[in-house]
């Protein structure tokens, strides 16, 4: 814990803002090396932004950052960062393989072997033209383009977008063995899932605002379940109010909702006294429970 690595990225206000005031706004984040780091939030919550400004992609309308201790850019960079961008633009005539064929001579030509066995464990098959791959192959070729040099610093845009299970799961094998080998990761998610698996912290971005910073605890809180109580009559509120992990009820005639953190008896042994004609209970994704936490009302305070 006490030591301090050096940190891969360290941005202090950063801000780009686009003509009509989005953009990203006063970011000041470290990651430090041997990270992985989740940049969770909803569409247009400033994400791509934040890593284009990471790639000097876009530049900076105030604030600064640097990337490997030298700034956006820099010379020798490209070499240095794996890129996976939202949206994979390879096109042409020519196959996969050439294609990765020429990423690895322009990079020094040293990645024959890995961008082959990158393609292999992601199922890509290298002998198709890039401009006949569907959406998740592309994402595939995209994935292998971005690892396919080792580099120190990964910056992944929704890099689960469109993947199968099985390449989800390779995905997330990827990430962690890069981080064995102590490179530093960031990808970016609406939705928390991946990021949830692999991530040791999520940020969460909101109006290109960094909300939430956590470190992501394996064996954290169970989130409260929600459960929804169908009864074959209208119940008393009373029944209900003060039970045990019980919060946020509503009641509307037959139909009762809480969130309920702990055990489910309490309110299973009040239930009981009446008719129940279903029980519905969710579990909320950890996607689900950080968005509530950061920028959803909780569930149950309904207008
Ligand atoms: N080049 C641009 N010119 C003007 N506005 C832009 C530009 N790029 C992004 N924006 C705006 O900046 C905000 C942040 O966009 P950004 O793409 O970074 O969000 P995001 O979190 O990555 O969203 P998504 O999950 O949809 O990719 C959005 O409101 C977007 O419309």
């Amino acid at each position: 814990m006490g030591t301090s690595a050096p940190a891969v990225i360290a941005a202090d206000h950063l801000t780009k803002q686009f003509a009509d005031g989005r953009g990203v706004h006063d970011l000041c984040l470290t990651v430090p090396a041997g990270e992985v780091f989740g940049l969770l939030g909803p569409s247009g919550a400033g994400k791509s932004t934040t890593l284009r400004l990471l790639l000097d992609l876009v530049r900076p309308t105030a604030g600064q950052v640097t990337v490997l201790g030298a700034a956006p850019g820099s010379a020798g960079m490209r070499a240095r960062v794996g890129y996976l961008p939202a949206d994979v633009l390879f096109e042409g005539r020519e196959s996969v393989s050439s294609l990765l064929r020429g990423l690895d001579r322009a990079r020094g030509g040293r990645n024959a072997a890995r961008w082959r066995t990158l393609a292999d464990r992601l199922g890509l098959d290298t002998g198709r033209r890039v401009r006949s791959l569907s959406p998740a192959n592309r994402r595939r070729l995209g994935l292998v383009a971005a690892f396919m040099h080792d580099p120190e610093l990964l910056l992944l845009d929704e890099p689960a977008a469109g993947l199968d299970p099985a390449g989800r799961h390779e995905l997330v094998t990827l990430i962690r063995d890069a981080r064995e080998r102590g490179r530093t990761v960031v990808l970016c998610a609406r939705q928390a899932t991946e990021a949830w698996q692999v991530a040791d912290r999520v940020g969460v971005l909101h109006e290109g605002r960094l909300v939430g910073l956590e470190r992501v605890a394996r064996a954290a809180h169970r989130p409260a379940r929600r459960v929804q109580v169908h009864f074959a009559e209208p119940v008393p509120g009373a029944d209900f109010f003060g039970l045990p992990g019980v919060t946020d009820l509503g009641l509307d005639g037959r139909v009762l909702w809480c969130a309920v953190d702990g055990p489910l008896d309490p309110l299973i042994k009040a239930a009981a006294r009446h008719t129940v004609t279903d029980m519905i209970i969710t579990e909320p994704t950890p996607s689900e429970a950080l968005i509530d936490r950061y920028y959803a009302p909780p569930f149950g305070a309904r207008p």
